[in-house]
């Protein structure tokens, strides 16, 4: 057979047509992808997770992939009733807020892990990835678990424990970023009370109800414990706010903390109120709720600015002796100590003190596995008021941190759940978790995974891990407020961070001497304008001691002089620590 040459022209021709035919062939196949990308985003609105196509994707085949992992609550539940110490995350559902931002939900919670699915562009600006950073707990509470669930794996353990009496002391702590659900957890009355099916299903309610039907049991904890026959149940309700420590439920009034001689940690001022019944409870609960200072951020309507604390006290009714006490305890927005450097000095300051106290938190939370000999607890005002629940024996402590799902919040979800691992850490026997920590578990504690699940584009996966949370310590940086989060925070910037934070105590403090001294002026003015007025009245009557007066007079006119010179030097003190704090601001923030 004779094999006919293929001309050059035609070789070319030929050559030509395949590049044709293979540009048709990609045009369809990405015609077809536009069409099913389309459709794949009309069907994430339609589940009401409208953000990038994508990345929603990536995360939706992660699941699937992981989705065997999932336990159920019950196994393994936690551990409080051995343990002193529970640390579980709860995520809430994306919002209508997170939905029109296109905010897609970037937060997995299979019991016991959570991770965070950040999303990723390689540097040729297209191909899309993820990072999987992945932390386990005691308990991983999903957007579906409902409260009552976790309520029974967290607070109800506690109940049972601080109404066995004995001095029992348990708190309950919401840790997490403005508008995760920390207050819908732990108990924001005014925002339930609008959704009434809400009600019934609130911590805080069913905590009322299990406290009172607990009591009304004499039989459960023998003599010793709490029942409605021999203990009282009263509440205190105060917030921790920009220095000043307010009772709620008595019109705001400033309390103090004191340390007595043989340590214990008094308040007061503080007023505690006696309920009988579940519905008493939570008039006073709501009450307390109302007085909270709180203000509108982009995240949340009503952002809580204050630490706000409940306790729950049950007293012997005979004596009075506290047989336990129940503390819940509902944190400031973690991310608020970032406003170190605002413009505000009310900002500042309030972001100072957060700081500080949470850090101080974090440290004696740690400390409670009873080998520690430093229990930094006068470190903040709010550690120095919940000290019997760090050095106590008789003490346990459930942690609930709280996650935003929105990817716009990857950031801060990940310093929540960085902190609440920090936490679980150094506090857990040997024995603690064993079933909820598995060892050769797929994803470990704090596990990043930096596989790209799927290369959106056609581009090679990233093999360079460049994940930057995995190279510094990111956590202290950010809740010590270097919120450019550039890592290199030096021992230069650390020492300033610290004398900033003493600049504000210092003011606080200053702020409290010159406030008390001059409610102090007003009350004795007052009483003196009361002995001027008789004074008068007496000398324009008919029988009158002219010296008598002028002695009593010129004693007054000193007083007074001495009191306007005592206010004056504290007001000059307090102007005087003001500037130092504006000046340090100003230097920090260059
Ligand atoms: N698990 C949840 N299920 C449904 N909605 C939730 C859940 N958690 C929180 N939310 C809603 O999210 C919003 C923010 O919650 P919340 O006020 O509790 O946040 P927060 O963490 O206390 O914020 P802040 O620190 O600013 O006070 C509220 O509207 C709340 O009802």
């Amino acid at each position: 057979m004779v094999r006919k040459s293929i001309s050059a022209t035609d070789q070319t021709r030929l050559r030509i047509e395949k590049m044709e035919a293979d540009r048709e062939e990609r045009r369809r196949r990405q015609e077809a992808m536009r069409i099913e990308r389309a459709a794949e985003e009309k069907r994430n609105v339609a589940q009401v997770n409208p953000g990038d196509v994508d990345f929603i994707g990536l995360v939706r085949q992660w699941r699937e992939e992981h989705s065997g992992l999932a336990r159920s609550h019950t196994e393994g539940s936690g551990g409080l009733s051995e343990d002193k110490i529970c640390v579980c995350v709860r995520k809430r559902p994306l919002n209508e807020k997170e939905r029109k931002k296109r905010d897609h939900d970037a937060v997995t919670c299979l019991h016991p892990t959570a991770t965070v699915h950040s999303a990723k562009l390689r540097v040729d600006g297209i191909s899309k990835y993820l990072d999987h950073h992945s932390f386990r707990f005691d308990h991983a509470f999903d957007e579906e678990t409902t409260t009552e669930e976790v309520y029974r794996c967290t607070a109800k353990p506690l109940v049972d424990w601080v109404c066995g009496g004995r001095g029992a002391r348990a708190t309950v702590f919401a840790y997490g970023q403005t508008g995760s659900g920390k207050t819908y957890t732990m108990g924001r009355i005014q925002q339930m009370v609008a959704a009434d099916n809400a009600l019934s299903a609130h911590p805080i309610f069913t905590c009322a109800d299990d406290i009172f039907e607990t009591l009304s049991d004499n039989t459960l904890f023998g003599d010793e414990g709490c029942s409605l026959e021999n203990a009282t149940c009263s509440i205190a309700i105060f917030e921790i706010y920009g220095g000043r420590i307010q009772d709620l439920l008595n019109n705001r009034n400033r309390l103090k903390v004191l340390e007595d001689g043989k340590g214990e940690v008094i308040i007061s001022g503080l007023e505690e109120f006696e309920a009988t019944n579940p519905k008493q409870f939570l008039a006073m609960i709501e009450k307390g709720h109302t007085n909270r200072t709180t203000h509108a951020t982009e995240a949340n309507d009503v952002s809580s600015r204050s630490h706000a604390i409940c306790q729950i006290l049950f007293r012997d009714k005979n004596n009075g002796k506290l047989k336990g006490k129940l503390s819940l305890v509902d944190l400031a927005g973690s991310e608020r100590g970032n406003d170190t450097k605002s413009h505000n000095r009310q900002r500042r300051t309030e972001s100072a003190e957060i700081n500080t106290s949470l850090l101080a938190l974090k440290e004696c939370i740690r400390a409670i596995d009873g080998k520690s000999q430093h229990v930094p607890y006068r470190q903040s005002k709010l550690t120095l008021i919940l000290k019997d629940c760090f050095v106590s024996r008789n003490a346990k402590t459930a942690m609930i941190a709280t996650l935003s799902p929105g990817s716009s919040s990857s950031d801060h979800t990940l310093n929540t759940l960085r902190y609440a691992d920090r936490i679980k850490e150094n506090v857990v026997g040997d024995d603690f978790g064993k079933e909820t920590c598995p060892k050769k578990s797929p994803m470990n504690r704090g596990q990043t995974n930096k596989s790209p699940l799927k290369n959106v584009s056609n581009n090679p996966p990233p093999t360079k891990a460049n994940d930057r949370f995995d190279e510094y310590d990111e956590l202290d940086q950010i809740l010590d407020g270097d919120d450019d989060n550039d890592g290199n925070d030096t021992d230069d910037e650390a020492y300033r961070r610290e004398e900033f934070s003493e600049t504000v105590q210092n003011l606080y403090e200053e702020q409290e001497r010159l406030l008390n001294l001059h409610m102090n002026i007003i009350h004795e003015n007052a009483e003196l304008l009361m002995e001027e007025n008789k004074l008068l009245s007496s000398v324009q009557g008919d029988d009158y001691d002219v010296d008598e007066y002028a002695m009593r007079l010129s004693e007054i006119v000193d007083r007074k002089t001495e009191m306007v010179e005592n206010l004056r030097e504290r007001l000059l003190s307090f102007q005087g620590q003001l500037k130092k704090e504006e000046e340090l601001s100003k230097k920090h923030s260059h």
